[in-house]
Order: structure tokens, then sequence, then C-alpha cells
């Protein structure tokens, strides 16, 4: 469990990113931090991996408070997914997956035996191993990203917007993959992304947050559609608009989100 505990940053330009947050993370599901840009979305799961320091209130991972952890420890332990994929274009797409377990000790065979698992994990054909990341699409890239944060075998997965750069249909493929990916996995995966209508579809938690870094509403998909918190949510996940409003309905005894023409949005995991 992660548990973010009255935490505030201020950064040493006067800027409050994130104000006096509170957040339960639960083990082996998905939350998803999702608000309009400068929210302090970036900032909180930078938090958790210690990239950046609270200026105030603690974090921490199963009881622990992460700044009494080195952070070169606590990151090691944690799998990092980033916008972009952040692979090295240098280095081969296997050397890319390999660099951590390199890094902790495995031989070069293992860690790339490894690797080429990973690559079967994210649905990647084990013929692009010796690419490098500049020959892949951007999907096949962010799949290598993917295999890449799980190559240390986390319990903790953080994702900043991974999905962010890719067209729409490949961004569905990559969420889809995800789902599949966590129903095997159950890893603690911690989510950033602007896109109300993923969050919904990823998330199992929730939480919206507005600049400033405040949180405005937290809860199940479900929770949050039925009951919007206050103006903000409701414009955020379209319900003033009549635009792109999302509701739930029940088709087979699952429950799907849908727009405001009936077309299915995604099925709620619970
Ligand atoms: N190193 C820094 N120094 C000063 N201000 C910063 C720094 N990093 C972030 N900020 C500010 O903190 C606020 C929150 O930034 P953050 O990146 O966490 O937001 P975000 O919700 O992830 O935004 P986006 O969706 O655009 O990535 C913003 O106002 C940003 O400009």
């Amino acid at each position: 469990m992660i548990e973010f505990r009255g935490v505030t940053k201020q950064f040493p330009d006067g800027t409050v990113a994130v104000r006096d947050v509170d957040i339960v993370i639960p083990p082996r599901k998905t939350t998803v931090l999702v608000g309009s840009s400068g929210s302090g979305k970036t900032t909180l799961l930078r938090m958790i991996n210690r990239m950046v320091d609270p200026s105030s209130g603690q974090v921490l991972i199963d009881g622990t408070d992460v700044a009494t952890v080195d952070p070169v420890k606590l990151r090691r332990g944690i799998g990092y997914v980033m916008q972009n994929s952040g692979l090295l274009p240098h280095r081969k797409v296997i050397d890319n997956v390999a660099t951590v377990p390199l890094l902790r000790g495995e031989s070069r065979r293992e860690a790339h035996a490894h690797a080429l698992e990973l690559l079967d994990t994210v649905g990647l054909d084990r013929s692009l191993a010796d690419r490098y990341p500049g020959q892949l699409s951007g999907g096949q890239q962010q799949r290598v990203g993917v295999a890449r944060g799980l190559a240390v075998d986390p319990n903790i997965l953080l994702m900043d917007e991974p999905f962010g750069a890719v067209d729409p249909i490949v961004r569905s493929e990559l969420q889809q993959e995800l789902l599949r990916l966590q129903g095997e996995l159950g890893k603690t995966v911690v989510f950033v992304t602007h896109d109300i209508e993923e969050a919904f579809l990823l998330g199992d938690q929730v939480v919206i947050l507005r600049t400033g870094g405040e949180i405005v509403q937290r809860g199940a998909p479900s929770e949050i559609l039925a009951a919007p918190a206050d103006e903000f949510v409701a414009g955020f996940i379209g319900a003033d608009k009549g635009r792109r409003t999302l509701r739930l309905t029940e088709v087979d005894g699952r429950r799907i989100v849908v727009d405001s023409e009936g077309r299915p949005a995604g099925v709620l995991a619970q």
C-alpha cells in the first residue's frame, strides 16, 4: 500500500504543485491520477520514487516513509514508464529492457533471457529485440517501455501518461493490453493521465485533481459517475455539456461506460 499523508510540494520558485494531499493507494489495484495540465499529477507520482521530495508531509510504502530509504535502492524496486517510452536511442531493444536487471547484478545471459520473456509478456515479437528504438512504431516503443518498467519485477509500477503520444487506435490497444497484463500480474499501478475516459477505463480508483494540486474527488469510476462531487468534476466528465456525457449501463451483467450517443467508452472491471 502507498499512502500520501498531508503532502505538500512547493518548488523553490514558490509554485505550489501539490497542497495537503491525502491518498491511500491500495495494493494490486490501479489508481489513476487525472486532472488538467499543471494539476500536480507528475509531481505526486515522482514523490513515490523520490524523484521529487515533499516540502511537508509523508509518502509511505507499506508503512515505511520513503524519505528514510536510499533513492537508488528505492527506484530499483519500482517500475517507471513515461511518455515517449524514455528508451535509450543508441541501445538495442533487448539492452534497453535488460538495463536495470544488469545493474542489479544479473549476468548478461540471465538478463537477456529475462528481457526476451518480457517482450512476450507485453505482446512484442522477439524478432524486434535487436532493433534500435527508432526502428519501432510508437506503439511498439511504448510496449518496450512497459517491458522495461516490469524488468525489475516491481510490486509498484508508476506510469506517467504512457499512452499520450500514440494515435487513438494504438492507444486503445495499449489500454486493453494493460488491463490484460494487470489481470495477470496484479501490480500496484499508479497511472497519470489527463484523459478522463482513460482514467475510468483503467482505474479501480480514480483521483481527480485540479490546478494547485488539490483533490476534488476520489473513488471508483462508478461512484464518480453516479455522483460528481461538484461542478468542476461534472464539467470534467462532460456531464454539464451533454457532450460525451459518460454514464453507466449494464449489458449481460457487465457494467459498461457509454457516452451520450450510447457508444461504449469502456467496461468497468468491478
Ligand atoms: N521543478 C519545478 N520547478 C518549479 N515548478 C515546477 C517544477 N516542476 C513542476 N512545477 C510546477 O508544478 C505544477 C504541477 O506540475 P506537474 O508536472 O506535477 O503537473 P501535471 O498535472 O503532471 O501536468 P501535465 O499534465 O502538464 O504534465 C505546475 O504548475 C508546474 O509548472
